[in-house]
């Protein structure tokens, strides 16, 4: 029997929209106010979705302890309270978009959990705006 555990974390970063290969003219036109030279900051709200067999002994797929640490360590570590382009290794090369970001998360848990899980991450960016990983 598969169930899917759902753990939830935040983290506050400060991020630009901006590629590197285009103008500045450009890169106002595509990322707008995202794109403003000061950096500006998110509230993420992360949902870390993980899908396996109910474990018949203990009755979990994942100790929800264990997955909270997981994320914290790796995670929340990583990001929380950063400049992303600046600090963050992964996005010195990568533009810091909510679906990036997003990958870039489920590429760390995935290398943490047993891949007998499967694996889903969803980012929200604004209230409004959110991505998930893998598509559905
Ligand atoms: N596909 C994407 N589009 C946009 C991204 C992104 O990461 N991927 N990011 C942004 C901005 O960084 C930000 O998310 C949007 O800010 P804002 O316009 O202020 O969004 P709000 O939801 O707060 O505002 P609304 O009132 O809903 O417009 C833009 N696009």
């Amino acid at each position: 029997m598969k169930v899917t555990v759902s753990r939830k974390a935040h983290f506050n970063a400060a991020h630009r929209l901006h590629n590197p290969d285009w103008s500045e003219e450009k890169n106002k036109f595509i990322f707008g106010k995202c794109n403003n030279e000061y950096f500006h900051g998110h509230n993420y709200n992360l949902t870390v979705k993980v899908t396996g067999e109910v474990n018949p002994e203990t009755g979990y797929v994942i100790d929800m302890k264990i997955l909270n640490k997981i994320i914290d360590e790796n995670v929340l570590e990583k990001l929380d309270h950063k400049n992303l382009n600046l600090e963050v290794e992964e996005f010195k090369t990568l533009n810091p978009t909510a679906e990036n970001i997003c990958v870039v998360i489920w590429n760390i848990l995935r290398e943490q959990l047993d891949p007998k899980f499967d694996l889903k991450v969803i980012l929200y960016e604004t209230e409004r705006n959110f991505v998930e990983y893998p598509a559905s």
